[in-house]
């Protein structure tokens, strides 16, 4: 009994991808069929490169082709190709053709760790294999020159009209704080701010991306605004603190992201918890669990908790993320989860969008 691609494609059609709730095939996953003899090869593209979903997937797939009755052998090659929102053209729309994806990191008040989010998310997520850019419009207090080693640097203008971001650890930087000292922008307001981000957006030469995440300032609603009416951003992380007064602080946050249809892709508990560096006993300085009870309470995804520890302040005073400089802690083992939770949200969020492909077997 011999083989055909039908069969294989069948074989995979059977197979859901958990993030998505579509098989592989329906999702324009399943590439460049070819079968002979008893054996088939395939390449199956992922949505990105840090499919949270991934192994589930393979399991599922293999599965699936050693149930095809005939085939002897399969040699699965895996690959990723991020998709955009927008109906596929990318949330950057016609102001950065080249950008897929823009995520927002935001937080209902100062001081609970979203830059240091922001910059793990990004990096672990170039080190998925990801295009990254990391934009800092936190502009009353910038902290992404420091946190990314880039604080004595300023960036070039070859052609003396678009700057060049900077490079840190695999990932594109642009500050605020490159530009301006830091008193100044604290007075910004309304239509200055607006000016400033639309440059920091427009003049920089991000070239091809498949994740812009920005580094919001805190609370305010003014650069959700002004972005909401430029580009189609794929969605906002919303950072915490797990105290119960920090609740309201989400709430406001999730509010104003709803007030400027910018959907909210999850929410990260930060300082979850004290892990004893001596005795590894847990303690809840901030008390636990308010980013879940927050997640609950909105039905949006819990994306992941990352506790209180010292190494993440150090490598943030000195410049590598704790994802970079520390990759095997525990720490940075959360980060990159939550990185990995984020994409998945994130392709999730572009199949809403874009048209599916039409599946031609060879
Ligand atoms: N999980 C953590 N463990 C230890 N220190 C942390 C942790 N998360 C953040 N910090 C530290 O807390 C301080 C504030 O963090 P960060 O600047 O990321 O917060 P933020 O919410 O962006 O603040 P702001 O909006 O005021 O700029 C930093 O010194 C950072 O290194």
């Amino acid at each position: 009994m011999s083989v055909t691609q039908a069969d294989v494609m069948t074989a995979m059609s059977k197979v859901i991808d958990p993030e998505l709730h579509i098989d592989l095939v329906k999702a324009g996953m399943v590439k460049d069929v070819r079968v002979t003899g008893d054996t088939v090869k395939l390449k199956i593209e992922l949505t990105t490169p840090a499919c949270p979903m991934k192994g589930k997937i393979q399991a599922d797939a293999e599965a699936a082709l050693k149930a095809v009755p005939g085939l002897k052998t399969f040699d699965i090659e895996w690959g990723a190709q991020v998709r955009g929102v927008a109906g596929g053209s990318g949330g950057g729309g016609a102001l950065l053709p080249g950008v897929k994806n823009i995520l927002l990191v935001g937080a209902g008040k100062g001081g609970v760790g979203k830059s240091t989010v922001a910059v793990n998310l990004a990096v672990s997520l170039a080190q998925h294999g990801a295009k990254v850019g990391l934009l800092d419009a936190d502009f009353y207090g910038p902290s992404v020159p420091l946190m990314t080693g880039l604080a004595d640097k300023r960036p070039v203008s070859p052609n003396g009209k678009t700057l060049d971001p900077l490079i840190a650890h695999g990932i594109k930087v642009m500050s605020i704080g490159f530009l301006v000292e830091a008193d100044q922008a604290l007075i910004w307001r309304g239509p200055m701010l607006h000016g400033a981000l639309m440059q920091l957006v427009r003049d920089v030469n991000w070239g091809d991306l498949d994740y812009l995440i920005l580094d919001l300032p805190p609370g305010t609603g003014d650069v959700a605004l002004t972005l909401s009416q430029s580009v189609r951003a794929a969605g906002a992380v919303l950072v915490t603190t797990p105290q119960d007064v920090a609740l309201a602080d989400v709430v406001r946050a999730k509010q104003m992201f709803d007030k400027v249809h910018i959907p909210v892709l999850g929410i990260v508990e930060n300082m979850s918890q004290f892990i004893c560096p001596h005795c590894s006993k847990a303690t809840h300085i901030f008390n636990h669990g308010g980013g879940r009870k927050a997640a609950e309470m909105f039905g949006i995804p819990f994306l992941g908790e990352i506790p209180l520890d010292l190494k993440v302040r150090e490598s943030g005073d000195l410049g590598v993320p704790v994802v970079a400089g520390a990759k095997d802690s525990l720490e940075a083992k959360a980060f990159q989860e939550i990185a990995r939770n984020v994409a998945g949200r994130v392709s999730a969020q572009t199949m809403k969008s874009v048209p599916l492909p039409v599946m031609q077997a060879r």
